[in-house]
């Protein structure tokens, strides 16, 4: 991907944090959460115009009539505003109405034909662009849509980490799923990520501890839904804070670099790599030594004719390993994960050992 800096270096902090209502609702409410948040510091407002919701009858966004509004507020409050577009209809109404910033929705991040038409509206305009993760946990949907916008020409471009559905999720609206953002900054390192801890939490109270989650990872930012009277927000109530709130928020917040200019730090981190690099060897010579007790084991099997996959066996591993692991110190579910991988391995070995022909 071809990309610029998102914002100029005037506009930009570390971490960047864009707040606002989830939905612009009148304009009075834009305005005074607007003046709440420049009091807190806050340069970049967001608030959605037009609202995807998962069910007819919800509270869609008051729709092109907001612009005006945003319109106002942005030249009283001296801020720069970012909304979703979802359509190229909805880009040439924000464009029109001076929007600096556009998101693109989980809901329009999974459907190429929607950002297709996103791009193809953007094409010879300079905007900065925040491309949201799909709903569905498919990093190969979030590279996608963001390549789509990046290849009309789009350079200040960023993705926005907001989370997965997910149909077992208890504590969480939606998962967070670190890994995938960090596969994300693995395969674009120049690729801005910012954080968006409420739609992750949908509750106020866990918004912090998502936040800092994300500040301790090297995100580049956060957005974070903000409204002047969050319990009567037309929509996403729960999870909305005051400015005031915000602020306390922002001040709370521990602040992580990628490096320590502590000369000492990277030679004691080397140090503690050195050793890290060791057990990894020794953990795969000992892998290796199992997986060869397991092909020994396919080998009898194939000459006694029996199944690959015992259950009584797998069960009681199943049921130990976590167990031992505990004393250990080591979360149960983890090592359990691992279990799960390895006996998949050791199946495929066994598989191949019994498929081949004498
Ligand atoms: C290695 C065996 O085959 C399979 C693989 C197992 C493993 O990886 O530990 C356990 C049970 C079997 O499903 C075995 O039967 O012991």
């Amino acid at each position: 991907m071809n990309l610029k800096p998102l914002l100029s270096e005037n506009q930009a902090s570390k971490p960047l944090v864009i707040a606002g209502p989830c939905s612009v609702e009148t304009p009075e409410q834009l305005d005074r959460t607007v003046a709440g948040l420049v009091e807190a510091g806050i340069r970049i407002i967001r608030g959605g115009v037009w609202k995807p919701r998962t069910r007819p009858g919800s509270f869609e966004g008051v729709g092109d009539i907001a612009l005006s509004w945003i319109v106002d507020v942005k030249k009283r409050h001296d801020v720069k505003f970012a909304v979703e577009v979802a359509s190229a209809r909805h880009v040439e109404q924000a464009l029109g109405h001076g929007i600096d910033v556009l998101w693109i929705g989980a809901r329009s991040t999974v459907n190429p034909f929607t950002v297709q038409e996103i791009a193809d509206s953007l094409k010879g305009v300079d905007i900065p662009v925040l491309v949201k993760n799909p709903v569905n946990a498919d990093i190969g949907l979030w590279i996608g849509a963001l390549e789509r916008i990046n290849k009309a020409g789009i350079e200040r471009l960023a993705a926005i980490h907001r989370g997965f559905s997910n149909f077992n999720e208890k504590l969480y609206r939606n998962s967070p799923m670190w890994q995938i953002p960090i596969e994300l900054k693995t395969r674009f390192p120049e690729l801005p990520i910012i954080n968006d801890p409420s739609h992750i939490s949908g509750q106020r109270h866990l918004v912090p501890g998502i936040a800092q989650m994300a500040l301790d990872l090297n995100f580049d930012g956060l957005i974070i839904e903000s409204h002047v009277d969050p319990d009567a927000a037309w929509s996403d109530a729960a999870q909305q804070l005051t400015p005031g709130d915000l602020s306390t928020l922002l001040r709370s917040l521990h602040l992580r670099s990628g490096f320590s200019p502590n000369p000492k730090f990277a030679s004691q981190l080397e140090l503690l790599r050195e050793k890290v690099d060791e057990i990894d060897r020794q953990l795969l010579e000992t892998l290796s030594r199992r997986m060869h007790l397991v092909e020994q084991a396919g080998e009898y099997k194939k000459e006694n004719n029996v199944a690959i996959f015992q259950l009584e066996r797998w069960r009681e591993i199943f049921e130990s390993r976590p167990e031992w692991a505990k004393s250990l110190k080591l979360n149960p579910a983890f090592i359990r994960e691992i279990f799960q991988l390895i006996h998949a391995q050791s199946i495929d070995v066994q598989e191949r050992i019994l498929g081949k022909k004498d």
